[in-house]
Parts: structure tokens; sequence; C-alpha cells
């Protein structure tokens, strides 16, 4: 459907050995506020199976380019769009595309903690039954035991499903509920905007040995402040400057030899 992008840097050996199709397919993608330009052709492709770290200086771009994926810009007034973003072969803006439907595809986790004020149970349950995931109450039982086991929160939470708020826990608790609400409606691609941002460096590794395994079954794509974070659980990393997607390298190109100058400075610690 493409040309070939000339740039070596987005066809990664990851890609090759794996000789996959990409999930998604980005292309001269360009977003403006208004006036204000904040992501300049940036194109890119993303793989089943593989974590995708968006990383680089504040203001560049990383939450941007996240949205897109998901078309959360939609109801932001004054957001257009320029170029391409291919899922499943359509143009994710292509008027065919329900952009509910589209929206379904994917799990959405914030960098704070963000679970519903209802039971834990209903954070859970709630997505999948309004999108007709899960239709009879037994099968829904079981869906959200199956979404908390795989957040590794289930044994924590189990007797407390119905009599416990969501806000009841800690934070790092909080963000493995947001994970399995994200997990409920059966997404392909999990979105995860910081999801370690304002929570314990124990919690946080939970959560990181989490995105490994989910991993497994789904593209993931983080936005992450913490290069350490980066080089521990992404397959390949995103440089964003400016605007504008620098380099795309397997991670540990990225760490040890990036070949974009301000890629290089960034990850070495030169700037934030
Ligand atoms: N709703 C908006 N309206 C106007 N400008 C915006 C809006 N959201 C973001 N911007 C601007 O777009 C640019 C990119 O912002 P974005 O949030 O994507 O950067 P980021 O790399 O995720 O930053 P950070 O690491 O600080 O979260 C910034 O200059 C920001 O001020």
């Amino acid at each position: 459907m493409f040309d070939q992008l000339t740039d070596p840097a987005l066809y990664t050996p990851t890609a090759i050995y794996r000789n996959a199709v990409p999930i998604i397919s980005v292309r001269n993608l360009s977003l403006y506020y208004g006036a204000k330009q904040a992501l300049r052709n940036v194109s890119f492709d993303l793989y089943a199976g593989e974590i995708l770290a968006f990383i680089g200086p504040s203001g560049c771009g990383k939450s941007t380019a996240l949205k897109c994926l998901n078309r959360m810009h939609d109801d932001t007034p004054g957001v257009r769009v320029e170029g391409e973003i291919i899922m499943h072969g359509e143009n994710i803006y292509s008027p065919k595309i329900d952009p509910p439907v589209h929206r379904r595809r994917f799990g959405w986790v914030a960098q704070k903690p963000n679970p519903f004020a209802a039971s834990i149970y209903e954070n859970v349950a709630y997505g999948a039954r309004i999108h007709g995931v899960v239709r009879n109450r037994r099968d829904m039982q079981a869906h959200v035991e199956a979404c908390l086991r795989r957040a590794h929160l289930w044994d924590e939470v189990k007797d407390h499903l119905h009599d416990k708020s969501g806000h009841d826990l800690s934070g790092g608790q909080q963000q493995r509920l947001c994970i399995a609400r994200a997990l409920s409606t059966k997404p392909e691609v999990l979105l995860m905007d910081e999801p370690t941002g304002s929570i314990d460096p124990v919690a946080t590794a939970k959560i990181e040995d989490l995105m490994l395994e989910l991993s497994d079954d789904h593209a993931v794509v983080i936005i992450t402040h913490s290069m350490m974070q980066a080089r521990r659980i992404a397959d390949r990393v995103a440089y964003f400057h400016l605007g504008e997607l620098r380099e795309l390298s397997l991670t540990a190109d990225m760490f040890e030899h990036a070949q974009e100058s301000d890629a290089r400075a960034f990850v070495a610690g030169d700037f934030g």
C-alpha cells in the first residue's frame, strides 16, 4: 500500500527477523493544535508482540503521537491531522471507520491511576458490558476474574470485589486495576502514557513485569521518561524531538550507539 520508506532506521532487524506484517503503519503524520504544529511527518510501524517505547524531551510530541493511534484527539477543538495511520489495511481516519469501534481495539492506561468511583468488579465489568464483549452474568464473572488475574491483582482483591471501591486500593493496585479495565474490552494494542510515573519502585517493578507478559499477545506502546525503564522493557525505542521522530531503533542500538545526535545526547542524559 505504501512506498517503502527510504529510512532504514524504520525497518529494524526485529521486524525483518519476524517477517511480520505491522498491525499499524503510521505514514507522514502531522498534527496541528490550531496554528501550532505538534507532529511533523512522523512515520513508523508497530508490530504484534512488541513493546515500543516513545522517549524524548518534554513537549516533543510523544503523547500527541500516542493519542493519534486511537483517535483520542477527535474531540479536541482545533486539531488537524495530516498523513495516514493504517490499521488492518484501512486508514483509521477514513469515513468508513466508526471511531468507537476503532477505539475498542486499544486499551489506554494513563500516568495517574484513574479507577472509576465504583466497585472493583464494576471497574472491570463496565467496559466489557457497554461494548458487548460479554453478555451474560456468569460469563462476566469469569471475564472479570480473568482480567484481574491477568493484571496480577486477583489474589489481592478477590474477597472485596463488590464491597471495595477502586479508590480504596493503593496506587500500584489502582494502576493494575486500570490495566485490568484496559484489558476488559480485549484490545489488540495497549497504549500507556507514563504508566509508572506516579507509583513507587516496587509497584513499578510489578507493572513492568506485567507489561512484558502482556506483550505476548498485545502490541504495547509506552511513553516513559525513565531511560532505565525503556532499557528494561522495550523491544524498540522511538526518539521524538520537536515533533519529529528522529530515530527508531532496537533498544540496545538506541542506548549503545544511537545514530542521530540529539537522540545520542538525550539517552546519555546530556539534556532532558
Ligand atoms: N490540547 C493542546 N492544545 C494546544 N497545544 C497542545 C495541546 N496538547 C499538547 N500541546 C502542545 O503540543 C506539543 C507536544 O505536546 P505533547 O503533550 O504531545 O508532548 P510530550 O512529549 O508528550 O510532553 P511531556 O513529556 O511533557 O508529556 C507541546 O508543545 C504542547 O504544549
